[in-house]
């Protein structure tokens, strides 16, 4: 049974999830990884999907029509991280890596991407000027992603506000090599623009044919996914919101249902297969 706690609080989320119940060889499933499917810990290379994540994956996704991940890691580091490769039910994931400009198939087990965006090594290289002048290079730890670049504040001394005096300088410096800012859970990626969680969903659920859809997610970063989910709805398809956290109000103020973290979600999704 999917429990009650578990239940939709808007209309909009109880059709969705009806639908997917009613047809769910035709519904996609959409998640987000740090926050959503992995607990947030302060170093990003110790994230790890929750133990109850990949049985709870497994055993929805043969009933449903496809199980994406959409994250703003790279795809390989995701898989890694989540444990996702070679379990059994999980043959036909998707991981879309870098909020949708590259592609992990559990089926052919290789990430297609397109070329790296030449501003990358340049703001790379001017990064610690930028950290230095603000006072912030010790104060920060920088996740280098291949693709982009993050700089993480929650080690500092005083999180919030690393974030905050960062904001600036570091969507100046963004802008001046043709790169965007992605502000995060007191973290801020440079990376580059044209693409986002929200266009990468609405692509991979045409792909797919469904008739319903799922997206669960934790962050900034989700809102255009959430965006998407909202549209499709206004076109007819039904769909479920669904935030892991509150942390971010402008998230879970959108969301249909509300889960307390990553292993909150996974019961939720594993009573979901149960019930189908
Ligand atoms: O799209 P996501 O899968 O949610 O990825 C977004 C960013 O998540 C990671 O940072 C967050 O998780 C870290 C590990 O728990 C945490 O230390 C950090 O404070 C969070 O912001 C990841 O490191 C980033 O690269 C992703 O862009």
């Amino acid at each position: 049974m999917v429990r009650n706690e578990h239940a939709p609080r808007t209309t909009a989320g109880r059709d969705g999830l009806a639908k997917i119940i009613a047809r769910p060889e035709r519904s996609v499933i959409a998640i987000d990884f740090d926050g959503t499917l992995a607990p947030i810990v302060p170093d990003p290379e110790q994230a790890r999907a929750h133990p109850d994540v990949v049985p709870a994956l497994a055993a929805l996704a043969p009933k449903v029509a496809a199980i994406a991940v959409i994250t703003g890691r790279p795809a390989s580091v995701a898989v890694r991280h989540g444990g996702f490769a070679g379990v059994p039910g999980l043959e036909h994931l998707v991981v879309l890596g870098h909020y949708g400009s590259e592609r992990w198939d559990a089926v052919t087990g290789t990430v297609s991407a397109p070329a790296p965006h030449p501003g990358v090594a340049t703001v790379r290289a001017e990064l610690p000027g930028v950290l230095a002048e603000s006072n912030l290079w010790h104060d920060t730890y920088i996740e280098e992603k291949g693709r982009a670049v993050a700089v993480h504040t929650r080690r500092a001394h005083d999180p919030q506000a690393a974030f905050d005096t960062l904001r600036e300088p570091l969507s100046e410096l963004a802008a001046r090599h043709g790169l965007i800012v992605e502000p995060g859970r007191l973290v801020l990626e440079l990376r580059p623009p044209g693409v986002d969680k929200g266009a990468a969903l609405t692509e991979y659920v045409r792909e797919v044919g469904a008739e319903s859809v799922l997206y669960a997610g934790d962050d900034l970063g989700d809102l255009p996914a959430f965006a998407a989910v909202e549209k499709l709805r206004s076109d007819g398809m039904p769909g479920l919101l669904v935030a892991a956290d509150t942390v971010v109000p402008e998230l879970a103020d959108r969301a249909d249902l509300l889960v307390e973290g990553p292993a909150d979600l996974a019961a939720f999704l594993s009573a979901l297969a149960q019930r189908l």
